[in-house]
């Protein structure tokens, strides 16, 4: 699904009314229906309505939804915020109708006249929607912190007022929501860690608008979905054999940080690759091949191996940071030019070095959490800054980066892709290991960078998903993702499209 900017929430409304055809206070109609339906379905026509209206159409969306709330039974308070500029013409339109059914209409024009809110009030958030194109401030801005203090529960219409859709302003005032009801696909600013706890609950209500818009946009960034993840995995031809997935060289693991390398060697041979050699310092040999039978192993004090003679190589978790570790690190980006995956200290020895950068080999992934990210590229002042950076430099350096997050993302070619799988249980030390080991398999499969870093990350959540469902966010081990890949394949195992144009 791709996330559109605020203008382009905007087209789809102005594409849906020209192509239905339909006209805009019907669509308008539509959306508060949707809106009251849900509410009327989770029996918040039982509880005491305050309906805070902007003068612009979400403002509208609450007249409406106001509107049929009392046809459905509700007590209804409107206020609506005077914030000097003219109503546009469907919220005119819906004042006039909601005026000949309601006298409980109010102008709010200074904090003296805010309404007391009681805690069983239900608030109804449609001060400001995607028009909103500055920070809330002065009286907007009182009104949204007084909604904050109180106890009542607050149902934003669309974003909650004060998020800018696709942008972030810092410090500003939000209304704080307990639920978005959002129109038609979730919003960009709902992504940002800064913005989370602004939206509570999301709820995407379908208010028709056509699909056929999102194939006429060129959208900065994806959500990956299941069918587009499901669309990317491989089949298997029956008459094949170890050879033809691949032979992958992990280096990995070091004094104290063996567990790295075993995590990232087991998910890697979880993820379907032919062969695995781990190459680790001599003292880490017996450990490894102790925990991963599966795997052969090499010694570092050997030096670098032939590495032609393997389909991916991945470098990092547990790697170590001294002198040694840094030479190996650049005599193999010095022998290499395969896509290859670079992950913990490989990122860390990167950020001491940034001149190498320019030799790390077209469609490679980079998979920084957001402090090895600023290591590598300078401090961002916010998430939003640092997403901008990270599809910058995709477009710059030709590697992938993979930003580790709440909501992964995946930029590459100066795009995005934000992973819609995964859950806090996996906020342990370890699970990064387990994604290097993942997307290591997949290269070396011969899975195109894109495909292997947009389907990694997919697995990877999907893996700590079903293994959520045996334990807690507690107790939640990056070992429990590698016992659950196989079932996270099989999940995908399903015949789909995708928006992702993949299919196949
Ligand atoms: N038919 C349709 O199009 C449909 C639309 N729908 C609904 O419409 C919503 C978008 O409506 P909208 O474009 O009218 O903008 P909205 O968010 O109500 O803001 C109003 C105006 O406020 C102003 N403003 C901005 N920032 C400000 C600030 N900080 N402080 C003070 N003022 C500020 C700015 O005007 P300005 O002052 O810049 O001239 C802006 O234009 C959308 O979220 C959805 O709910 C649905 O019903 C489906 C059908
Ligand atoms: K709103």
């Amino acid at each position: 699904m791709k996330l559109l900017s605020a203008q382009q929430c905007q087209q789809w409304d102005a594409y849906t009314m020209q192509h239905e055809p339909i006209a805009s206070i019907d669509l308008m109609e539509r959306a508060g229906l949707k809106c009251t339906e849900w509410l009327i379905e989770h029996k918040y026509n039982e509880m005491p309505l305050l309906i805070f209206c902007g003068k612009g159409n979400n403002g509208g969306d609450g007249l409406v939804i106001a509107r049929q709330m009392i046809a459905a039974g509700a007590a209804v308070t409107v206020y609506i915020l005077e914030y000097g500029s003219k109503g546009t013409d469907d919220f005119q339109r819906n004042l006039e109708k909601l005026h000949r059914l309601s006298k409980d209409i109010h102008f709010i024009q200074s904090p003296a006249v805010f309404p007391v809110i009681e805690q069983d009030h239900l608030v109804i958030d449609a001060l400001f929607g995607t028009g909103l194109n500055r920070p809330l401030h002065d009286l907007a801005a009182a009104l949204a912190e007084h909604i904050n203090q109180s106890n009542a529960k607050v149902i934003a219409i669309d974003v909650p007022s004060g998020m800018p859709v696709d942008n972030f302003f810092v410090d500003a005032p939000v209304l704080r929501a307990h639920r978005t009801l959002t129109f038609q696909s979730l919003k960009y600013a709902f992504l940002l860690p800064e913005y989370g706890k602004y939206t509570g609950d999301i709820t995407v209500l379908d208010i028709g608008l056509m699909h056929s818009y999102l194939s006429t946009i060129d959208a900065v960034a994806e959500l990956v979905e299941q069918q587009d993840a499901a669309c990317l995995l491989k089949g298997r031809d029956r008459f094949s054999h170890k050879g033809n997935y691949g032979h992958a060289l992990l280096l990995a693991g070091n004094k104290g940080k063996m567990g790295a390398a075993i995590l990232a060697a087991k998910a890697c041979l979880r993820s379907g690759v032919g062969l695995l050699t781990t190459c680790v310092p001599d003292d880490g040999l017996p450990i490894i091949q102790t925990a991963v039978s599966e795997a052969m192993t090499i010694v570092r004090e050997a030096g670098l191996p032939d590495i032609h003679a393997y389909s991916a190589i991945a470098a990092g978790p547990g790697l170590g940071l001294s002198t040694k570790e840094k030479d190996l690190l650049f005599n193999l980006l010095q022998q290499n030019n395969k896509p290859m995956v670079l992950d913990a200290d490989a990122l860390t020895i990167l950020s001491q070095h940034t001149e190498k950068l320019t030799s790390i080999p077209p469609g490679s992934l980079f998979t920084p959490h957001p402090k090895e990210f600023d290591r590598l590229f300078g401090t961002s002042e916010d998430t939003l800054e640092r997403y901008r950076k990270a599809i910058q430099l995709s477009a710059q350096y030709h590697f992938i980066i993979i930003l580790k997050g709440h909501r992964t993302l995946v930029a590459a070619h100066g795009r995005a892709w934000f992973n819609t799988t995964g859950n806090v249980g996996m906020a342990k030390g370890g699970s990064g290991d387990v994604l290097t080991g993942i997307l290591t398999a997949l290269l070396a499969q011969g899975y195109d960078p894109l495909h292997a870093a947009i389907l990694g990350v997919y697995l990877h959540g999907l893996a700590g998903d079903i293994a959520l469902k045996q334990q807690s966010v507690e107790s939640l081990l990056p070992s429990d993702l590698i016992e659950s890949l196989g079932n996270a394949f099989n999940r995908l195992k399903i015949n789909t499209t995708s928006s992702l144009g993949c299919s196949g």
